[in-house]
C-alpha cells in the first residue's frame, strides 16, 4: 500500500463526520485564482504546511494567519492550505483563519473523494479545491470536478503522468497542476513538469508547478518549460528570509516572459 493508498484509506474512514451543513464564507467572486493567472506571471500559491509524510515536521511554531499576512506582504497571489490532520497536521480551523487573515485566493489542499467534503471545504473558505486525477476514478472526477463548479469553486486538477494529463484535458480542466512529487513513491523531479507542459498548454489551460521547487533557479527552471504559477510548500515555511526567497521567486517573471 502506498502513502497515497493510506491517505485514501484513512479518508473514507472519516467521511462520516462531515457534516453537509454550515454557510459559505466566500464573498461572490472575490478570491479568483483564475483572475490571478490571467494578469499575473508567475502565480505564486504559497502554503501554509506544518508537516508531511515524506518530510515529517517542517515548521510546527508558526502561526497560520501570521505567516498568511507575511506570504501576503511579500507577493502572493493566492495561499493553500493544507486541511488533512493524521498525515499534514493541518485542519479547517487554519483554513478558516488564513481565510479571515488575507483576502487572497484560498485552495483546500486535501484529498477529496466525495462532495461532502467540497462543501466542507467552501464552508470553511476555500475558493479552490484540489481533486487529484491519481486518487479518483474516471467518474468520480467529472462528478466532483462538476459538482465543484456548480457550488461555485474554482478546481485545481493535480496530475503526475501523461494519461492523467490527458484525463484532465478531457475534462475540461482549466488550471492543471503538474506534481513534481510522486505521491507513490515521494521522489521529486522538476523535469515532470518539464516534460508534460507542452500538452497542457496546447490544451490552454493554465499550468501550475507543485512541489520541489526551493529556488529562483528552480522557479525560473519551470515557468521557462511553460508554467504559468508555482505551489510551494516546505521552502517557503522553512526559509529564514521569506521576503527574499520570494523576491526571488517572484522576479523569474523577467527571466521567462511570454503569457499563456
Ligand atoms: O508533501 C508530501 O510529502 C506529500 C505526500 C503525499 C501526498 C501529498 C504530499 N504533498 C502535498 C503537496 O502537493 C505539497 O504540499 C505541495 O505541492 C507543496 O510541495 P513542497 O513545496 O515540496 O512542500
Amino acid at each position: 500500500m502506498t502513502i497515497l493508498d493510506r491517505i485514501i484509506s484513512e479518508k473514507r474512514r472519516t467521511l462520516s463526520n462531515l457534516a453537509y451543513s454550515g454557510n459559505s464564507r466566500r464573498n461572490g467572486t472575490t478570491r479568483s485564482l483564475l483572475k490571478q493567472l490571467e494578469k499575473n506571471k508567475p502565480v505564486i500559491i504559497a502554503e501554509f504546511k506544518r508537516a508531511s509524510p515524506s518530510k515529517g515536521i517542517i515548521n510546527n511554531l508558526l502561526q497560520p494567519d501570521e505567516q498568511a499576512c507575511l506570504y501576503e506582504r511579500f507577493g502572493a497571489d493566492a495561499m493553500s492550505v493544507l486541511t488533512d490532520t493524521p498525515f499534514f497536521k493541518g485542519n479547517f480551523t487554519d483554513l478558516t483563519t488564513v481565510f479571515d487573515a488575507v483576502s487572497l485566493p484560498l485552495l483546500c489542499k486535501d484529498f477529496i473523494i466525495d462532495e461532502r467534503q467540497i462543501v466542507y471545504a467552501k464552508n470553511h473558505g476555500a475558493t479552490v479545491i484540489l481533486l487529484i486525477v491519481a486518487a479518483l476514478t474516471k467518474d468520480q472526477l467529472k462528478q466532483l470536478f462538476h459538482f465543484a463548479i456548480n457550488e461555485g469553486l474554482e478546481v485545481l486538477v493535480e496530475v503526475h503522468n501523461k494519461a492523467e494529463a490527458e484525463r484532465a484535458i478531457e475534462l475540461g480542466a482549466e488550471i492543471i497542476g503538474v506534481n513534481n512529487r510522486d505521491l507513490h513513491t515521494f521522489g521529486v523531479d522538476l523535469q515532470v513538469t518539464e516534460s508534460l507542459a507542452p500538452l497542457i498548454k496546447e490544451s490552454g489551460a493554465f499550468l501550475i508547478s507543485e512541489s520541489g521547487l526551493k529556488t529562483g533557479e528552480d522557479v525560473a527552471r519551470v515557468i521557462n518549460a511553460g508554467a504559468d504559477g508555482i505551489l510551494v510548500g516546505e521552502a517557503l515555511m522553512k526559509s529564514e528570509n521569506l521576503e527574499l526567497l520570494m523576491r526571488q521567486m517572484k522576479k523569474t517573471q523577467n527571466l521567462a516572459g511570454g503569457s499563456k
